[in-house]
């Protein structure tokens, strides 16, 4: 019965570490994951392969309803992102596509096309689901609910480190203005904006190490799910 499968959602803005943690925590539960934030942005790649403005949500939808892509787990921790045969595990972490997928994001009809793509992670024994609308939206029902963030200085340091280590040339104020401009518009869109969901435990990761917000995700489950 699928209402009995345990959902975690972890929703935050950019570089608060949400897909870090989700990743841990559901590796310690041996539960599945989903990177919400991923089908956005592959759909943001794959209007630029059909030659389709991320501006006109008509021309979107189409694509995000038929959106050809498969989430590969390689090993533990490591997964590819097949669009169309191709992989773009890579070409989807930029900066640029983040700012692409925020913007056929803010589309009502485009977030609909995508829904049952994300819900039907919910599969046995459990999901771990992290984006910025799992516990408002996708997953309004599930038991357990983090909202994860950081001051937007440190996710700019924290999205550096992470861009730099992978070989990308990146400047630490471009990053600053990019997730400031990403967090106003998913804070202030329409449809399933970026907001805690009722209940949720809030985080702020500013000062914590990674083990440290793990360890509070865990307990709070603990809490919530005996
Ligand atoms: N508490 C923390 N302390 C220091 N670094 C962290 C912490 N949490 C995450 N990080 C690092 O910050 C970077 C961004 O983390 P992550 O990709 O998990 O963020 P995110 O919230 O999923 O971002 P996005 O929504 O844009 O995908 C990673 O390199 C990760 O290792
Ligand atoms: N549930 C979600 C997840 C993501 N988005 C949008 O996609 C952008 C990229 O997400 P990342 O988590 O990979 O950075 C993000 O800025 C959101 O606009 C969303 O709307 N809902």
């Amino acid at each position: 019965m699928q209402e009995s499968i345990p959902v975690i959602t972890i929703d935050g803005p950019s570089g608060a570490g949400k897909g870090t943690v989700a990743r841990i925590v559901a590796e310690q539960l041996g539960w599945h994951l989903l990177d919400s934030g991923a089908i956005y942005r592959v759909l943001a790649v794959a209007a630029q392969h059909h030659n389709i403005s991320v501006e006109d949500e008509e021309s979107l939808l189409p694509i995000a309803a038929h959106l050809d892509v498969q989430f590969q787990i390689c090993s533990v921790g490591e997964g590819k992102v097949i669009l169309e045969g191709e992989d773009v595990s890579n070409a989807i972490r930029t900066e640029e596509i983040g700012a692409l997928a925020s913007k056929v994001a803010a589309f009502p009809r485009v977030r609909e096309a995508l829904l049952r793509r994300q819900r039907a992670f919910k599969v046995t024994p459990g999901l771990v689901a992290d984006g910025r609308d799992m516990g408002t939206i996708v997953f309004a029902d599930a038991p357990v609910k983090v909202f994860l963030t950081a001051s937007a200085e440190e996710r700019a340091q924290r999205r550096f480190n992470q861009l730099k280590g992978k070989g990308f040339d990146v400047k630490i104020g471009r990053l600053l203005d990019d997730i400031r401009l990403r967090d106003e518009r998913d804070q202030n869109r329409k449809v399933a904006p970026l907001i805690p969901a009722e209940g949720a435990l809030i985080i702020d990761s500013t000062e914590l190490s990674i083990d440290e917000v793990v360890s509070k995700i865990l307990s709070f489950c603990n809490e919530k799910l005996m």
